[in-house]
């Protein structure tokens, strides 16, 4: 299996996902008649309305008309690019409108193209084409740019940025937000004793491993140095961040790769130092690395192959 598609995310194989926003009826089944081989479809009849499709279902493309009750075509497409949720959607206004004016308008609100009513039909269909390879060919690299080439797994600068994304989400919710960091077990013996394709083989394995152990969505891993994983844990209180860094442990224990590491135990085997609390001001993002990698530090020095809670150095 391809570490890519791993833990669900990039993966390009499904049916593209159109959005149709117009408070004409027949215009919605035109529409969706002239996409039905190219793309699953769902509709709106207005602005607000759409906009709430177009948090929960987060389609590829949107097709917007200008004139509708409520909220116009515009403030409808301002709002999606202003959402972190809505923002990568690509918007195509279809409108009666057919002047400079109004095309430049959809253009400044965020849309990147713009059709006239009447429509040709193989003309919108080229178009919505056109838009939906450009936009899974930018969904795929950066897929890329997220991602550690040796490993597979997520990037350092992914994790710094999704990091405070899920910091900010937890201190807003005041749910508890957990954080694992896991560094292989006298790492440079393997590269010293093996060579450093072996060393690197052994990265790819235990990174492989850590991704399939994790049992819930929206949880991910990083590759957080050159021998070191961060898991990410969403809603993750202080005993399940525990739980979940010994479930890791054993995991990657029972690979059962060859070692000869100064523990005796003859196989590879990782450190886990984890914290989990509530985010609050006297608890700030970087406070979770902080107590997590002086928890680590406690499990090598401690003799390594086990976990450790951090307490917060600041709160
Ligand atoms: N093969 C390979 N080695 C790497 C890579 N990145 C870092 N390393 C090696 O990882 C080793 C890390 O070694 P140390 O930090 O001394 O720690 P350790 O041997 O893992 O020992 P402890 O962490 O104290 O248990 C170094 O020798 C690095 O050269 C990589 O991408 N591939």
């Amino acid at each position: 299996m391809d570490l890519l598609q791993l833990d669900g995310q990039n993966d390009i194989s499904t049916r593209p996902l159109v959005l149709i926003i117009d408070d004409s009826q027949l215009n919605q089944r035109i529409l969706q008649a002239l996409l039905a081989d190219l793309a699953d479809t769902l509709c709106a009849g207005d602005g607000e309305s759409g906009l709430q499709l177009a948090r929960s279902k987060r389609p590829d493309l949107i097709l917007l008309d200008v004139e509708m009750p409520g909220m116009d075509g515009y403030a409808v497409c301002r709002a999606l690019k202003d959402s972190e949720l809505t923002a990568e959607s690509s918007v195509i206004f279809v409108t009666s409108h057919n002047d400079t004016e109004h095309e430049l308008a959809a253009l400044s609100a965020g849309a990147v193209d713009f059709v006239s009513k009447p429509f040709n039909q193989a003309v919108v269909r080229a178009r919505v084409q056109t838009h939906l390879t450009l936009q899974r060919q930018t969904q795929f690299l950066r897929g890329l740019a997220s991602r550690d080439g040796l490993t597979g797994t997520y990037n350092r600068r992914y994790f710094d940025q999704q990091w405070q994304t899920e910091y900010r989400r937890h201190y807003r919710q005041g749910e508890s937000l957990g954080l694992a960091l896991i560094d292989i077990d006298y790492f440079k013996l393997v590269n010293d004793t093996q060579g450093h394709a072996a060393g690197d083989d052994v990265l790819r394995l235990v990174a492989r491993c850590l991704i399939q152990s994790l049992r819930r969505p929206a949880e991910f891993i990083a590759r957080y140095g050159g021998e070191e994983f961060a898991a990410v844990l969403p809603c993750c209180t202080a005993e399940e961040v525990l739980a979940t860094g010994d479930w890791l442990r054993q995991q990657v224990q029972s690979l059962q790769l060859p070692h000869q590491s100064p523990t005796g135990l003859g196989v590879v085997s990782i450190s886990v130092g984890v914290f989990a609390a509530k985010p609050s001001d006297a608890l700030p993002a970087g406070a979770y690395l902080q107590a997590a990698d002086h928890a680590l530090y406690e499990a090598k020095q401690q003799g390594r192959n086990r976990v450790i809670a951090g307490a917060s150095l600041t709160g």
